[in-house]
């Protein structure tokens, strides 16, 4: 394997690859990002490069993982076009940038599979869709499965345009859970609670209860309807939260306003 960019995504990965033993040897292009700790372990080889040119001469990987920002993607992309032989298949996970834009630098001949995972990969828990360019050959979306499914949930989508969407939902679906940790650890602190009461209760009850729609094969709503009891104190929050200018409306304009920037990401 060949990572191109190793920082908080990138890294991600590697850290869930590295600790499900999904790769051995790894050469890490990265100019200046965190290295996991655990680099080398036995029987693991991870190399790391400050750049394409250092890169060892004759490595052939079978995969190129592009991990670099959408906006360094002009100056990164093309450097790799001598990676592409029919063994190699390119695995971006760049939000926005779309299989034409890596056919435009890589060639029409580049086996592409664009990718979307999201950082609870690094605890094995992420949720990665994939869409594969003609090129790629059962065997080639095999392997990306394999990797993306050492460190999580895999779907597959065959229409490209979904990617904004799924950028929007799972991409960056973590940071709308963390905000949420945060935001009812503000409200406990303004109902009364000391802040760090209100921090543990919080994130426990966000983890718990991912843990608990991980697990369950209730739909969310019969999770949901569980807890609220007639009457009770759930229901008088919830009475705000679905109100018609409660959550919904709100996590519907964020969604819209992320699919629009992966869109405009594109070029
Ligand atoms: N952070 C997240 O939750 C997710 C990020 N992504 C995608 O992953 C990609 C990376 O995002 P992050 O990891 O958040 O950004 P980041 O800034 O943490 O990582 C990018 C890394 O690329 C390195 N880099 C810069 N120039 C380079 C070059 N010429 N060659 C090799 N490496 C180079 C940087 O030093 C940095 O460590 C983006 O395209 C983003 O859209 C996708 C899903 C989730
Ligand atoms: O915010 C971003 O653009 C990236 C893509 C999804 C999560 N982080």
């Amino acid at each position: 394997m060949l990572l191109v960019g190793c920082g908080k995504m990138g890294g991600a990965l590697l850290d869930g690859w590295l600790a499900a033993r999904t790769v051995d040897h790894v050469v890490v292009v990265e100019p200046q990002g965190a290295f996991p700790a655990d680099a080398g372990a036995a029987g693991q080889r991870i190399v790391r490069c400050a750049g394409v040119s250092r890169i060892p001469p004759g490595f052939d990987p079978d995969v190129v993982v592009i991990a670099v920002k959408p906006q360094v993607m002009d100056e990164v992309v093309p450097g790799y076009a001598g990676f592409v032989r029919p063994g190699t298949v390119f695995l971006s996970i760049a939000a926005g940038k779309t299989i034409d834009y890596f056919t435009a630098r890589l060639g029409a001949d580049a086996a592409i599979v664009r990718a979307m995972p999201n950082t609870p990969a690094s605890v094995g828990r992420g949720m990665t869709v994939a869409v594969p360019n003609a090129a790629v050959t059962p065997e080639q979306r095999r392997l990306c499965e394999t990797l993306m499914g050492a460190v999580g949930q895999v779907a597959w989508v065959e229409d490209e345009s979904m990617m904004d969407a799924v950028t929007a939902v799972s991409g960056g679906g973590p940071a709308y859970v963390f905000l949420l940790i945060e935001t009812l650890a503000k409200a406990g602190v303004a109902a009364g609670l000391p802040e760090d009461l209100a921090m543990k209760i919080a994130r426990a009850t966000v983890a718990g209860s991912g843990e608990l729609a991980a697990r369950s094969i209730e739909p969310a709503a019969s999770l949901r309807k569980n807890v609220t009891s007639p009457n009770g104190t759930t229901q008088a929050a919830l009475e705000v939260l679905m109100a018609d200018d409660g959550i919904q409306p709100l996590v519907d304009r964020a969604i819209a306003a992320a699919t629009a920037r992966s869109r405009e990401l594109a070029s």
